[in-house]
């Protein structure tokens, strides 16, 4: 095997996506989050997901009044409780955590643009959607801002801008996991975007994880598709992680968490409720997908540009750790 196929995925790992209930109340999504993560460790999980905004209802009303303070980093945990539970159930669990999201709040030199004011500070707040990964021992692997903001309008169905609030992202999150090669994180309407994924996987990630809450009008419709298509595009594992549905929120989660094989098969799907979804992943199902539909050695870059190549990929951390 030449060292360009060698395989992406070092030894089988079980990722577990936790489809919570969450509410209003943050100490107590926080706390039961951490029951959830334990739960899945005790059944095995190596890798385990939460969804997006894991820690408050989902919604531009909300961010704000949520948001957390986390540079400089580590926070201390009165600036930033959900910095400090996602470490503690990581560490706890001794497991990979990719901990949802959070509303992320920047304040002035933060930012990393120098030295503020205090009334600059307060004129200058801006708003994340970010992932935390932290490794088994607890500590913060990377982060990942939202580089897509969820701005839609479908007449009569839904109309949602979360750049009325919220600042994007602007890098491709890659984390090496020791043990078992590198997973991409990317939150719910990144995976709209296909260049993530590929560039991801053309960077030898052996899975695209991506918290997400997709709605009851997008859901049907493109959740699972949009899970097989990176999947089936890239070659590799998929893993979506919703919120349960609560038909009392604001904004009604699709749920149906799902895990996704190099095939583009759908190996286990929730439907809406609190769950937890799992699936060995493994880098032999990888080889025997490209062996059998040789995608990497048929690409024509004499053709059209590899969008995972040269300076215009932004990988590096957003936050200043
Ligand atoms: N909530 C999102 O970011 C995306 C979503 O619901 C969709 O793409 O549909």
């Amino acid at each position: 095997m030449s060292s360009q196929h060698a395989p992406i995925l070092k030894k089988p790992v079980k990722i577990a996506c936790i489809q919570l209930a969450s509410g209003a109340d943050k100490a107590a999504n926080l706390s039961h989050a951490r029951d959830k993560v334990l739960e899945a460790a005790a059944q095995g999980a190596n890798i385990v997901v939460l969804p997006e905004c894991f820690n408050s209802p989902y919604g531009c009303d909300y961010f704000p009044s949520y948001a957390e303070q986390l540079q400089p980093l580590p926070p201390p945990p009165d600036r930033s409780p959900s910095y400090a539970a996602l470490s503690a159930a990581a560490r706890e669990a001794g497991v990979y955590l990719v901990g949802g999201s959070i509303p992320e709040l920047a304040v002035g030199p933060a930012a990393g643009e120098g030295k503020w004011s205090e009334d600059e500070q307060e004129e200058k707040k801006t708003y994340y959607n970010t992932s935390l990964v932290f490794d088994p021992e607890g500590k913060l692997l990377a982060t990942h801002r939202k580089v897509h903001l969820f701005d839609i309008d479908i007449p009569g169905k839904i109309k949602f801008k979360e750049s009325d609030v919220l600042s994007a992202g602007n890098k491709i999150t890659i984390v090496d996991l020791p043990e078992y090669g590198k997973i991409a994180v990317a939150i719910c309407y990144d995976i709209r975007f296909p260049e993530l994924a590929t560039v991801a996987a053309r960077r030898g990630a052996f899975a695209f994880i991506c918290p997400g809450a997709f709605n009851t009008t997008t859901g049907p419709l493109h959740w699972r598709l949009q899970g097989q298509a990176r999947a089936m595009d890239n070659q590799i594992y998929v893993a979506l992680c919703s919120p349960a549905r609560d038909m009392s929120a604001t904004y009604h989660a699709w749920g149906h968490s799902l895990i996704v094989d190099p095939m583009a098969q759908v190996l286990v799907e929730a439907e809406e409720g609190e769950t937890i979804v799992s699936a060995q992943l493994d880098g032999e199902k990888i080889e025997e997908t490209r062996k059998g539909i040789p995608l990497r050695d048929q690409r024509r870059f004499d053709v059209y540009p590899d969008v995972s190549a040269g300076e215009g990929v932004k990988l590096e951390d957003g936050l200043q750790k």
